[in-house]
């Protein structure tokens, strides 16, 4: 099943709430700010190990966050960068419109249709019970699949507009995986932040 949609709009489903604003940000500033993320980002590619063989992870990484937490996920523990006044600006726009409150930021960097980012939830131990993640999408549109991990039937995709901004909150991180997966057509880059807020340990 597509879900599209041109205005902001909140998805019901089962275990989860999630809002989509297509047009989070307007063409023009989207263009600006995914110009800029490109070239102003620490961008690096994490190792990732898998059954005890390491991989390249499949498309670049950066951390920023307020408090010099380390994040892990998936055997990688990153260090956080201190945040950039353009990143900052992000963020506010992103709480003020949103009303939550973040304190970090994942940021991924698809170089083509070869990258991509697997089957997973965001349940690390220090995003707490019910995590709000804020997820803003610039450059090339790609299919955000989510599937329920009980009931099969509930597997949709979403597609993630430039400028666009999705929130994930409520059980989803317990009941649903994500994924962007690869694809074979001939893309561009797809940049994505994601906001997190970490509880201090
Ligand atoms: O690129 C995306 O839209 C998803 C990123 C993601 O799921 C993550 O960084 O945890
Ligand atoms: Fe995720």
């Amino acid at each position: 099943m597509i879900l599209l949609s041109s205005e902001q709009q909140q998805l019901n489903l089962p275990n989860a709430e999630i809002e989509y604003y297509p047009n989070f940000y307007q063409t023009t500033e989207a263009n600006q700010l995914f110009k800029s993320l490109l070239n102003e980002t620490s961008w690096i590619q994490d190792d990732i190990t898998v059954f005890g063989k390491t991989y390249k992870q499949p498309r670049l990484t950066a951390l920023y966050g307020e408090f010099g937490q380390p994040y892990s996920y998936s055997n990688i523990t990153m260090h956080p960068k201190p945040f950039i006044p353009l990143i900052k600006s992000i963020q506010s726009k992103i709480e003020r419109e949103t009303k939550q409150q973040f304190n970090t930021v994942l940021l991924n960097l698809y170089r083509d249709g070869n990258d991509s980012n697997g089957w997973h939830a965001d349940n690390e131990k220090e995003l707490g019970q019910n995590p709000v993640i804020a997820s803003l999408s610039l450059g090339e549109i790609r299919p955000f699949h989510f599937k329920h991990r009980q009931l099969k039937k509930q597997r949709y995709k979403l597609f993630l507009n430039h400028g666009s901004l999705l929130v994930m909150k409520g059980e989803m991180q317990h009941f649903w995986l994500h994924q962007i997966a690869k694809t074979k057509k001939p893309i561009k880059e797809r940049i994505n932040l994601t906001f997190r807020f970490l509880v201090r340990s």
